[in-house]
């Protein structure tokens, strides 16, 4: 028995692949290789590069490898570029998550991992933010996933098929062993530019607002570390496996850090005071998000072990010095 980690070559994927590993698992992961990368996907998985849009590989790689579990990862994951191409994203994350879902539903495959995002609230009207809150996403983006969350809610009343979608907030840190970390091209997210600043990759960053209703003006987020929502994908697995009923939980530790406090902890950890340029603000930004995690916590059993900024932003850094000797060691 194997489970299949779609996009496991990308930054989440990666280190679910070396939890999956270290838990003694079979792993078989399909990527395109649009965003991941090769060297990125343990050797102790089996990688099939293809698009999971190509159902005939999918459906065969489930044979092949009698997976009983698909955890998916793969799709397109950057707000503005979606605002930019909203058909380009209902395609890669809607349409063909529903490809994938048929093809589980073919073979037989009754547990499905979805990574969701905190995108599908949108502003939310309250923080932490429960999972029974509005629904309302700002971009293409997060439509594109409440959309995927919705077929599989249906799906699961009609088949013998269960899921958890995990909402997951920003997403942040490197394998705390060091064994993977953020490679993607272009980056956009706010730690990996502020440690590409640091270390010299930029000249300069900016902070995208500074008029937002916050306590220093700059948007909040709850960063959650990669290994910890590693863990707890491996708890909606052993839930899904025990037969618990279909679900979705937010991942996220329940703290919210401004703009300018996740900059000062990037610049504590490097010791470089690199330069910040004060910009407007992003489009499609709502101003304060943070996860409220008890139905995580107490229904999957999950206890954060990294729920530390500073050793995120440490991690990350680490990352960031090392992962161009990594890559060119592996071409
Ligand atoms: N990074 C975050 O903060 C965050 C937050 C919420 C949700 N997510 C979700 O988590 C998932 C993984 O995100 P990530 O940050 O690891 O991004 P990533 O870009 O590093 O990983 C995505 C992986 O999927 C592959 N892929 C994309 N489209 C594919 C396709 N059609 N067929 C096969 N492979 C394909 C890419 O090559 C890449 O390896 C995404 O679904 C994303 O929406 C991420
Ligand atoms: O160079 C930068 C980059 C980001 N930011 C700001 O930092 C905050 C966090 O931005 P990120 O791009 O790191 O993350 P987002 O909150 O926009 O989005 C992330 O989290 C979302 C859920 O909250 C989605 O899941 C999405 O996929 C994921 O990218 C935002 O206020 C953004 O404007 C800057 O000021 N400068």
């Amino acid at each position: 028995m194997s489970v299949l980690v779609t996009g496991g070559a990308g930054y989440i994927g990666s280190h679910m692949v070396l939890e999956l590993l270290d838990a003694g698992e079979k792993v078989v992961v399909i990527d395109n290789l649009s965003t991941g990368y090769h060297w990125a996907v343990a050797p102790g998985a089996d990688l099939v590069v293809a698009d999971i849009a190509d159902t005939d590989v999918v459906r065969q790689t489930i044979r092949d490898h009698d997976v009983n579990a698909i955890i998916h990862f793969a799709g397109s994951i950057v707000v503005p570029e979606s605002v930019a191409d909203p058909l380009g994203y209902y395609l890669n994350n809607t349409v063909k998550s529903r490809g994938l879902i048929a093809a589980a539903v073919e073979c037989g495959v009754k547990n499905f991992i979805f990574s969701s995002t905190a995108a599908v609230y949108g502003n939310p009207k309250e923080n932490p933010v429960t999972e029974t809150a509005e629904l309302a996403p700002m971009s293409p983006y997060g439509s594109s996933k409440l959309m995927t969350e919705i077929m599989l809610t249906d799906t699961s009343r009609a088949h013998d098929f269960r899921f958890v979608a995990l909402r997951y907030f920003n997403v942040a840190g490197a394998d705390y062993k060091g064994r993977s970390g953020q490679s993607t091209p272009k980056a956009t997210h706010l730690i990996k530019v502020a440690c590409e600043t640091a270390v010299g990759k930029r000249g300069q960053m900016e902070v995208f607002g500074t008029d937002y209703p916050t306590s220093d003006g700059t948007c909040i987020r709850d960063y959650i570390q990669v290994n910890d929502l590693a863990a707890a994908h491996r708890a909606a697995l052993k839930y899904l496996r025990s037969g618990g009923a279909s679900e979705i939980f937010n991942c996220g530790y329940s703290k919210g850090y401004s703009v300018h406090e996740v900059i000062a902890a990037v610049k504590r950890a490097s010791g470089n005071d690199f330069k910040v340029v004060l910009s407007p603000r992003r489009a499609g930004d709502p101003a304060a998000i943070v996860a409220a995690s008890s139905k995580v916590r107490d229904a999957l059993g999950w206890t954060p072990q990294h729920d530390n900024l500073d050793e995120i932003v440490l991690q990350a850094l680490n990352w960031e010095r090392g992962v161009d000797r990594l890559k060119a060691s592996a071409t």
